[in-house]
């Protein structure tokens, strides 16, 4: 789709540095356009929504965890204006004025842009990544560690910063013992953080390690084989679950030789400024930032940036009455976080019904549907089934009547998650005629669940 109007601003990002810019941008009238990301570079929500707790955020005393903050930024962004479209940019030529920028849905053209893509954990890169990805090996410790894959087992995770800690910390609630193993002989991490992590009973750290292989018997992970990167010696740790934690990577790679980026990737702004070298062009957040890396300071750089591209644009004349957001008049904030799931009972159980929730209702259908059951498994700090919800509601709407729908929340149905297999949440298995048929992974583009829907279904006349 080629939009044949020239959007004032264009932002892609959906982190803190994005929702903030798409706010201050919405509250000028300026009806920002959000790129938000579906699975370039992160999801939706960007890094918070694989974390639990955010305790220095301003304004939340007790904390909040990371996807419900970020509910509430998209909240606050929507409120004003802003459009969201879950799509990732492909495309983006700067050469050229108004800017194109192409995401895998759509092409438009703005005046101005802010990119705040953020950046994205790294992986190891070792052999059997491929085999075990999403089925033992994990870059999210916050999304997949209450899966029974993982649970009362020996887990592993590798890193020496503040997110490996706070991960193998977090991942204690579920295995049994969990080993981080870091290269060098000390942590990045913080002081508090260490100590925290060096003082936990089921804790062992393995200073100067790096993980060579991971080691598979059944098809399944069973260990890792490991160097000491002092003595060269090799050895082999047993465990069911690898995790990464070993830094980010600038989300830049759209941009290059497009827009001065420096040796690491990072986009080069004029110093205390989110200038970049292309007049119109604005960064912000973690994606110019290698220093400070935190939400409020790419909320703070998002906020900038808003503020300079209305400037510029008004400076230049190019803000476009048609495109301006209308006077916005009351509002209430919807709070959907966590699952917020209430499963089906005996008495509230009605197969007529499209959408059901828990074990109940699972079992009920199996046994009685002769639809299309779709099962959605979630757990409740998992950023990626946050992104999933709006996606998958509106396909499931769209099929009203004609489907089955059951959410499984992991954690209150653990045995159900067990026998179907589940490695990692969000996952949605397809059954029909008590057979499964189908299983998508993570989070996918609406037309992906569509695809197998239409195998099972028929249209309607
Ligand atoms: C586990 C963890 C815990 C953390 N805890 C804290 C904390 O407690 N407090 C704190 O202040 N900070 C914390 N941080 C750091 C904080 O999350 C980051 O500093 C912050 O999220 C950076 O925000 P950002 O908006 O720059 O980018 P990101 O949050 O990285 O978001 C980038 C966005 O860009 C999108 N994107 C990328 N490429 C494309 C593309 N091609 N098309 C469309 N969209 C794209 C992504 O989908 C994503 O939405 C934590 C980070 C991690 C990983």
């Amino acid at each position: 789709m080629v939009s044949s109007t020239v959007e004032n601003l264009v932002i892609i990002g959906s982190g803190p540095a994005g929702y903030t810019a798409a706010i201050y941008a919405g509250r000028a009238k300026l009806k920002p356009f959000l790129f938000e990301g579906l699975k370039a570079g992160g999801i939706r929500g960007g890094q918070l929504m694989t974390t639990t707790e955010v305790e220095n955020f301003p304004g939340f005393p007790e904390g909040i965890t990371g996807p419900d903050l970020m509910d509430r930024m998209r909240a606050q962004a929507e409120r004003w204006g802003a459009q969201c479209y879950t799509e990732d940019v492909v495309e983006v030529d700067l050469r050229q004025r108004p800017f194109k920028i192409r995401s895998t849905e759509q092409e438009v053209y703005a005046h101005s842009l802010i990119i705040a893509t953020g950046a994205t954990a790294r992986r190891l890169g070792i052999a059997s990544e491929q085999e075990f990805w999403s089925r033992g090996i994990s870059a999210c410790a916050i999304c997949d560690g209450a899966t029974p894959l993982f649970k009362d087992e020996e887990l592993a995770i590798v890193g020496g910063g503040d997110t490996a800690c706070e991960e193998a910390l977090y991942l204690t609630k579920y295995g049994s013992h969990i080993h981080v193993l870091v290269r060098r002989e000390e942590m990045r991490a913080g002081k508090i953080m260490q100590n925290r992590v060096l003082d936990h009973p089921n804790i062992t750290v393995h200073w100067n390690t790096e993980i060579l292989d991971g080691i598979a018997k059944g098809g399944k992970l069973v260990g890792l084989t490991t160097r000491n990167t002092q003595t060269g010696e090799t050895g082999e740790l047993a465990v069911k679950g690898l995790f990464y934690a070993i830094g980010h990577t600038p989300n830049t790679e759209l941009f290059k030789g497009q827009i001065e980026l420096d040796e690491e990737g990072y986009i080069l702004v004029k110093p205390g400024t989110v200038e970049t070298n292309v007049e119109g062009v604005f960064a912000a957040g973690d994606v110019q930032d290698s220093n400070y890396r935190q939400a409020v300071t790419a909320a703070g750089t998002g906020c900038m940036a808003a503020l300079v591209a209305e400037r510029w644009l008004s400076h230049n004349n190019l803000i476009q009455e048609d495109q301006q957001t209308p006077e916005k008049e009351e509002y209430e904030y919807k709070d959907e976080s966590g699952t917020g799931l209430v499963a089906d009972t005996e008495e509230t159980f009605d197969i007529s019904k499209t959408r059901h929730v828990g074990g109940y209702a699972l079992r009920k259908l199996f046994h009685e549907s002769d639809r299309l059951i779709l099962v959605k498994y979630v757990s409740p700090v998992c950023g990626p089934c946050h992104t999933l919800k709006p996606i998958l509601n509106k396909v499931v709407e769209e099929y009203d009547g004609r489907i089955h729908y059951v959410e499984i929340d992991i954690e209150a149905d653990p045995e159900i998650a067990k026998n179907a297999m589940v490695t990692g949440t969000p996952t949605v298995q397809f059954f029909k005629d008590k057979e499964i048929v189908e299983q998508l992974l993570g989070v996918k583009q609406k037309s992906q669940y569509r695809q197998v829907i239409d195998k099972y279904v028929p249209a309607t006349v």
